[in-house]
């Protein structure tokens, strides 16, 4: 309440808060992303705040300067306790997690491991799932009865297939999601056990992330957490194990062979960070701790599986909404003449890029994140805002313990930032720019779709070669057509924004599509 009382957020413009608990969460939650915010910015301009839960003020500002401010000062702007406790009990204290210093030191260690020369050496793993993906099409859609077209569900396909990738990219696991005959194994049962409990949300698990006190109310939610927790954390522990050891035979025994940091020659990024902290080449303050080395395995898998497939459901949805630029890809595509190119060669195919691109422009896969001010500041700002007094503002005042949106999607479809087309998916518009997204302060392609500052996303490379893959893969033999009306897809709004059909709620997410092999010319 006191905090509520000094923060400067109450002089600014907003919607009334609709629920004393929920202020305006449950509006933004029932509406689609971003929708709601981008109707109070024409209401109330660029700068405003709206109602969190127990109607306390949430900035939220479109101006490019102030979320850069936040962005950059990663130590004075960070996770809400509440998200940070939601995540430490899925993922452990992992780089997602942690903040401040460890942050700093696991970032140090982690980031050779995402570089380019080290994706590049994961191709072949992309290219492997992708093929055995279009060969499972291939054989669903020819098998389907004369005269009849089957759907396919995409969604859940290529989430099989962004898990298998992590899986042996990220630590040398084979989940074989894409083996449809073979039961879920041990570690896919847990991690879903776990990615499910960690989007649903009751009264108590609300209460409990506020409260710390409350966390000891055991429930049943936990306990099926506690379980996953563990398994994970055994088969964590052998992965971590078989790492340490491969690391150790590869420099001729644990005889005293010294491991250059720049020698990282295993290809998944758990042994590119057990290597990179074992090096003796680095002092051993820099040296993470084998718990902040395993918590990295179900980092990599929430932060690394649903996205970039969630991304490339969009990318098939888009191009069925766009047979032009379908074609136009295609033709791109059947303009290379080796079914495998190299990760250099897919990245030069410009058009491709222009399409990924505008796919995570348009349907970013995390609409929003949120911040909390650690300290009282001052944000610069690009362009003044009226308060509710009628006045002129020149900068926005927070306090300690505020809370700040950051408007991932509104600001990758601002039509005051991209033109009066940004709601409109055209892959042509990256041949030609406008001036104003460069104060987009984000780590790639003037999107906020992977952040920026300290905190943007690790995984960026890897994910934007695992999507060309699959697309160059896919495009490449198949055409895609939507299996029901657009107006039938919806989006649901949680940490990832997935597809629905909106006429069948019951199966929750999935995105069921026409696939026709194609006939090269
Ligand atoms: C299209 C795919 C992806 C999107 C849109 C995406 C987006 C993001 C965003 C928005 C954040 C910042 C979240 C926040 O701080 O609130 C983030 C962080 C992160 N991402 Fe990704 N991501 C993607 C793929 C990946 C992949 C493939 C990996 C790993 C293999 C990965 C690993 C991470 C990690 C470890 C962080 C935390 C970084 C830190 O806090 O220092 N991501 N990602």
């Amino acid at each position: 309440v006191i905090q509520q009382l000094r923060s400067p957020l109450r002089n600014l413009r907003g919607p009334k808060g609709t629920s004393w608990l929920y202020g305006n969460l449950k509006d933004i939650f029932k509406s689609e992303n971003s929708v709601l915010h981008e109707q109070w910015i024409k209401e109330y301009g660029n700068t405003l705040r709206y109602k969190g839960f127990f109607n306390s003020n949430r900035l939220f500002t479109m101006d490019t300067r102030a979320l850069n401010h936040v962005l950059t000062h990663s130590l004075d702007y960070q996770k809400p306790e509440q998200v940070r406790y939601n995540l430490s009990r899925v993922l452990g204290e992992g780089v997602l997690f942690v903040e401040g210093a460890q942050h700093r030191q696991q970032r140090h260690i982690m980031n050779p491991a995402f570089g380019p020369v080290q994706i590049r050496a994961l191709t072949d793993i992309f290219y492997d799932k992708a093929e055995k993906l279009r060969d499972i099409w291939y054989t669903e859609v020819t098998a389907a009865e004369e005269g009849k077209r089957k759907r396919i569900d995409v969604l859940s396909w290529l989430g099989r297939m962004t898990l298998d990738v992590i899986g042996l990219a990220g630590f040398n696991y084979n989940f074989d999601a894409l083996n449809a005959n073979e039961k879920p194994n041990e570690l896919n049962q847990a991690f879903t056990t776990m990615f499910q409990a960690g989007q649903q949300m009751d009264i108590l698990r609300f209460l409990q992330s506020r409260f710390s006190l409350l966390r000891y109310i055991p429930t049943e939610h936990g306990k099926k957490i506690d379980i996953a927790q563990k398994t994970m954390n055994r088969i964590g522990r052998q992965l971590l194990r078989e790492s340490k050891e491969a690391v150790i035979a590869s420099q001729g025994g644990d005889k005293g062979g010294l491991i250059e940091k720049s020698s990282m020659k295993g290809r998944d990024l758990l042994s590119l960070l057990v290597k990179a902290n074992m090096a003796t080449d680095i002092p051993d303050s820099q040296r993470i701790s084998d718990e902040d080395v395993l918590a990295q395995v179900p980092t990599f898998l929430v932060a690394g599986h649903e996205t970039t497939s969630t991304a490339t459901t969009w990318a098939l949805f888009a191009l069925t909404q766009a047979p032009e630029v379908q074609t136009k890809l295609r033709d791109e595509i059947y303009s290379v003449s080796s079914d495998r190119p190299s990760m250099d060669e897919l990245t030069a195919l410009p058009y491709l890029d222009s399409v990924v691109k505008e796919t995570l422009r348009l349907h970013a896969p995390v609409p929003n994140t949120v911040r909390i001010a650690m300290k009282d500041d001052i944000l610069p700002l690009d362009k003044p805002f009226i308060d509710k007094y009628g006045n002129q503002q020149d900068v926005i005042k927070v306090s300690k313990g505020d809370s700040i949106f950051i408007p991932i999607l509104a600001i990758n479809r601002s039509k005051a930032l991209w033109g009066e087309d940004a709601m409109e998916f055209k892959p042509e518009r990256w041949e030609a720019t406008p001036e104003t997204i460069k104060s987009i302060p984000g780590v790639w392609g003037h999107l906020l779709s992977f952040l920026g500052g300290p905190r943007a996303c690790i995984g960026y490379r890897f994910s934007l070669v695992e999507m060309k893959v699959l697309l160059f893969v896919l495009v490449r033999a198949f055409e895609f057509e939507l299996a029901v009306p657009a107006s039938d897809i919806g989006k649901k709004a949680t940490i990832v924004q997935r597809p629905i059909v909106i006429s069948e709620p019951e199966k929750k997410n999935q995105l069921p599509l026409f696939i026709t092999p194609c006939q090269r010319p």
